[in-house]
């Protein structure tokens, strides 16, 4: 895997204000971050992985991966990106500890997957992956936990809800409390970022947005971001909206950078 071209200081200065502070919360510091179309799609379809981002998003992208102490994926991310989930730019200072979400431990992850490939080569750190406590004990599990564990990652258990989830609030405290983590950056797919986003209760877990814009059209049966709309405990849809919004032109894309957890308000319009 190239090395990427360092990001630039007038460009970097920039992001400051959107990168992980601590919190007050106790909970990690969350920065949303991903590369959509204009039809707010992540990609061609499920299992399809799809360049948006150009070369100096893609920079940014790895430079805002070097202040998070990890990146969380969902399974299927995983399993049809086959991600590095390092940063792999230049003179990078610090690896974030890649997180995927997969409660029915579907992902198949080998000696030769490129996250564990990348832990060998010492250019990034090995994945800890979230599964059903009730599946800790499946023999896939076990041995797929050794080969991990020489590298340093491993499995965790979580118990899932009743919709075979695990609650947001869970998979952040617990992240907290068993690896330290005090930053994380939620990086995909459509599946994890809408369940982020569709309610209340876990909008407030989200601090920092950057999202890299690209100037295309995917077109219909995309992945998209798209949350339902949950009313919250009164009945009310509460509109999620950025604050400090600001916009950045990178070449071709635009970067919007904003804050969400700052207590979302039910926008009346102008
Ligand atoms: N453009 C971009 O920035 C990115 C694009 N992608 C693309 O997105 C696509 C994959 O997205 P999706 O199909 O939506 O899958 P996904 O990557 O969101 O994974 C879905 C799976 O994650 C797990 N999951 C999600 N939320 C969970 C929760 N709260 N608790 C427990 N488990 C949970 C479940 O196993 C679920 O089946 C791929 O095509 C990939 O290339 C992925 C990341 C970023
Ligand atoms: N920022 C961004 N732009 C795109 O165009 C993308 N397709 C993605 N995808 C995400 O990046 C992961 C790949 O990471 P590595 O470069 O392999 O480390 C992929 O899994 C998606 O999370 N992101």
């Amino acid at each position: 895997m190239s090395s990427i071209p360092s990001f630039p200081d007038d460009l970097a200065v920039q992001f400051e204000p959107y990168l992980p502070s601590a919190n007050t919360n106790g909970f990690p510091s969350l920065t949303l971050t991903f590369a959509t179309s204009l039809d707010s799609a992540l990609s061609l379809g499920p299992g399809i992985q799809t360049q948006l981002s150009g070369s100096l998003t893609k920079a940014m992208t790895h430079h805002i991966r070097t202040f998070h102490s990890a990146i969380l994926v969902g399974a299927s991310t995983a399993i049809s990106d086959d991600p590095g989930l390092n940063s792999r730019i230049q003179g990078a200072k610090h690896q974030p500890i890649p997180i995927v979400l997969d409660p029915n431990a579907r992902w198949n992850i080998t000696e030769s997957s490129r996250v564990v490939q990348t832990a060998k080569e010492r250019k990034g750190r090995a994945p800890f992956i979230l599964v059903n406590s009730q599946n800790l004990d499946d023999g896939a599990v076990v041995e797929r936990k050794k080969m991990l564990q020489n590298y340093g990652g491993g499995y965790i258990g979580i118990n899932v809800d009743d919709s075979g989830r695990f609650k947001w609030e869970t998979i952040l405290s617990m992240l907290k409390q068993e690896l330290g983590i005090e930053s994380i950056m939620v990086e995909g797919g459509g599946n994890v970022i809408n369940s982020l986003l569709e309610e209340e209760g876990n909008r407030r877990f989200v601090d920092n947005v950057i999202i890299t814009i690209a100037p295309t059209w995917l077109g219909k049966g995309g992945v998209v971001v798209s949350p339902d709309r949950k009313p919250d405990p009164k009945g009310q849809y509460t509109q999620p909206r950025l604050k400090e919004v600001k916009w950045i032109p990178m070449e071709e894309d635009v970067v919007l950078c904003g804050k969400l957890n700052a207590s979302s308000t039910l926008y009346n319009g102008p």
